[in-house]
């Protein structure tokens, strides 16, 4: 059997196998094994016809940003609309056959924005170009997905489907859970809260199927037993996911409101420039970018000219943007702004900002 069939089979058994207590740890079991048998199929081919890696763009700007969506959604003409490139865009489907970067320009950052072929389900497995497409996509810092707002419901569920089996987690944290190689072997398993959904023996099965026979496991949080398998996988990824439903201009007001209620959604129109201002809002928001200014002494700081970092970039990350050396010239910084106590205050390079603080750094 090859290994999309034995992973077909499990799909099955589990949709089968009924939800409760006395299948609890056979249903745990088969999770385990189909992640075990997706992470197989992921694993880079060795013929060269069936290429896993992602288009050749490279990076640029201050944040990433992935539009994924099925073929004529209307991701090419976001593109033109939202930056001065140009990503021809057709009625008909797979018009774009590649990744075409655009920049947007927002509140002083640049973003980048990927304009990607369309994808279809199967599309993790190697259809259309689906696989290259998703390991973009995992090189983003959010993904918008574009939906069809006539149709989005049933792209929106294969799609998540599609992503999720790559090990794309979206809109989710890592799991809470403290797993590290334990001295002296076996197995120590602790939970810090009450667990609904894992028990010990659940835990030493799972364990059991993937071979790791000595670990300290400590439960944080109130985990399902996937959200352990991804613990013990490892390579997942956790991505903010924005779901944009466009062409509401097809649409009935009625449908529109349905549409904009839904968590971490957006309804566009693209055709008619609707909402586009607010879509850049939740974007900004999604990227949890931080703008730094800089201020000489003496001198009023430089509103013009912010420094765009990640959310949680310490006083260290600054003096990378400003300068290779300033690091290690560093003496003190101070720092006007929510992230200190006291406006100035004297702070380290392991400091904290946060977004619109002014800084003012003084070399040894
Ligand atoms: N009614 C309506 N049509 C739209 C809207 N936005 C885009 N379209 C149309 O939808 C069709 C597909 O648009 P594209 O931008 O090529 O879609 P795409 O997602 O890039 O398609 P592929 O590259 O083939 O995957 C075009 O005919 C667009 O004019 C919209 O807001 N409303
Ligand atoms: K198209
Ligand atoms: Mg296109």
């Amino acid at each position: 059997m090859g290994i999309l069939e034995k992973i077909s089979e499990i799909e099955k058994e589990i949709a089968r196998t009924q939800k409760n207590k006395a299948t609890e740890y056979h249903l745990g079991l088969l999770k385990a094994k189909l992640a075990k048998y997706r992470a197989q199929l992921l694993e880079p081919s060795k013929s060269s016809s069936s290429k896993g890696e992602g288009f050749d763009v490279m990076k640029s700007g201050d944040a990433r940003v992935a539009l994924i969506g099925f073929p004529s959604v209307g991701k090419s003409t976001f593109l033109s609309l939202m930056t001065s490139t140009a990503s021809e865009a057709a009625s008909y489907e797979f018009t774009t056959l590649t990744c075409i970067p655009g920049v947007i320009e927002y509140k002083g950052a640049n973003i980048q924005l990927l304009d990607l072929p369309g994808i279809i389900e199967g599309a993790a497995q190697g259809k259309g170009r689906g696989r290259q497409v998703i390991a973009v996509a995992r090189t983003a810092d959010v993904v918008i997905m574009m939906l069809d707002a006539t149709k989005g419901e049933v792209q929106r569920s294969l799609l998540e489907k599609e992503l999720e089996s790559v090990g794309i987690r979206l809109n989710k944290h890592k799991p809470n859970i403290y797993f590290k190689p334990k001295k002296g072997g076996g197995i120590s398993f602790n939970s810090t809260v009450t667990l609904t959904q894992c028990s010990e023996k659940l835990v030493q099965l799972i364990l059991h199927e993937y071979s790791i026979l000595t670990r300290r496991v400590l439960f944080r949080e109130d985990c399902s037993p996937d959200e352990f398998i991804d613990v013990i996988v490892g390579n997942r990824v956790y991505m903010p996911c924005l779901y944009v439903y466009n062409k509401i201009d097809q649409i009935s007001m009625e449908e529109v409101d349905r549409l904009a209620r839904k968590p971490d959604s957006v309804v566009i129109s693209c055709g008619m420039k609707l909402n586009l201002d607010y879509l850049l809002e939740m974007l900004w928001e999604y990227l949890a970018l931080t703008c730094i200014y800089t201020k000489k002494r003496g001198q009023r700081p430089d509103f013009t000219d912010a420094i765009i970092l990640r959310k949680g970039a310490s006083v260290e990350h600054v003096c990378h943007r400003i300068h290779r050396s300033l690091a290690s010239q560093f003496k003190y910084a101070l720092v006007w702004g929510t992230s200190t106590k006291y406006s100035p205050q004297r702070v380290g390079l392991t400091h904290t900002m946060e977004h619109e603080d002014v800084i003012q750094i003084v070399k040894k």
